[in-house]
């Protein structure tokens, strides 16, 4: 008598699995509405080079991506990949000097970001979407180039060589390629009008690709929680910044490196056409994921 009232009372193993999968539709359901905002619109993704380094993450990103793309939503990746090109130099025995989160890059310098930006980087982030299910085309200067742009001029006397920014950006290429239901996947170049390439700080690249197509979101993924108060502390996040905030920071030294062309990148895209910017941990799994499909989000907003 006990054990069969035990036995009502406990679920089986079967009951269980039911709801687990009732759990699972659930959450199909709860993303519906967050698909139907997002579908067809343009969300820009900036991979940052400190996560390429990261295999896993890597694969948890391009996942999401891939997900992304088959909701009917239209992403974009512009990536980076400032630690494996002071790698390949340090390989060569350059030394990687930086001014303000930007790469000194004389003639030697460049020959190396295209190897391994525009060729290696970009080649491997294509093939990985591929071999993930998902259809990716590779936009660069070896194969089609869509971003041009000039030197970048600078407010110093300090001379950063080939160091461009973007002025213009082939929309119909990349807008050809959606239509198709395929990725693009765009390295932080530029061509000149006189076909010079110059080497594109890439969160200012994924911002000019963000404003060019309108897109509703920019997300910058790098390996930090967001922008924090301490730089060394993760609790120290602050989950949403505003404008005049964040100048101040980066006035103060508590933005510093990396993070200077990251958030002047985000104050610029503000109010020319892109909607919302985010700057989130890539490491996280399923952090693109978690900023798209949930009501509070996760890393640091910057508003106007
Ligand atoms: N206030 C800050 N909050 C968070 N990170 C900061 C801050 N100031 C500087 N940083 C540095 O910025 C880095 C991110 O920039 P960067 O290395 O260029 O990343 P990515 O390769 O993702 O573009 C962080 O790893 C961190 O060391
Ligand atoms: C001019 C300039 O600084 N270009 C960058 C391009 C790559 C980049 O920005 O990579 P992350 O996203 O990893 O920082 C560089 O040479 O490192």
């Amino acid at each position: 008598m006990v054990s069969a009232l035990a036995e009502l009372f406990t679920p089986s193993s079967r009951d269980f699995s039911v709801q687990e999968a009732i759990a699972k539709a659930n959450t199909l359901i709860e993303a519906m509405g967050w698909i139907r905002r997002f579908r067809g619109k343009t969300t820009v993704i900036k991979l940052g080079g400190s996560l390429l380094e990261d295999k896993m993450a890597l694969m948890h990103i391009l996942l999401d991506v891939v997900f992304m793309e088959s909701v009917g939503m239209k992403p974009v990746i512009v990536h980076g990949g400032g630690k494996a090109i002071s790698n390949a130099l340090a390989e060569t025995g350059v030394e990687a000097k930086f001014i303000r989160g930007r790469r000194v890059t004389d003639a030697a310098t460049l020959e190396v970001v295209k190897r391994v930006l525009a060729g290696e980087l970009n080649e491997f982030l294509t093939e990985e979407m591929e071999r993930l299910g998902g259809r990716a085309m590779n936009l660069s200067p070896h194969t089609t180039n869509v971003l041009f742009g000039e030197k970048l001029p600078t407010e110093t006397d300090e001379d950063l060589g080939f160091v461009g920014h973007v002025t213009r950006v082939d929309r119909s290429v990349i807008e050809g390629l959606h239509y198709t239901d395929q990725v693009p996947i765009i390295p932080s170049m530029c061509e000149g009008e006189d076909g010079q390439l110059y080497n594109v700080n890439a969160d200012t690249a994924a911002m000019a690709v963000a404003q060019s197509l309108g897109a509703e979101k920019l997300v910058f993924l790098s390996d930090v929680n967001g922008v924090r108060r301490d730089k060394d502390d993760s609790k120290s996040i602050i989950d949403s910044l505003s404008a005049e905030e964040a100048r101040h920071l980066i006035d103060e030294g508590i933005i510093e490196g990396g993070m200077i062309p990251k958030v002047e990148a985000c104050l610029e895209t503000l109010g020319r056409g892109v909607r919302k910017v985010h700057i989130i941990d890539g490491s996280i799994r399923h952090s693109l994921l978690l900023e798209i499909f949930t009501t509070s989000g996760v890393g640091t907003e910057i508003h106007p």
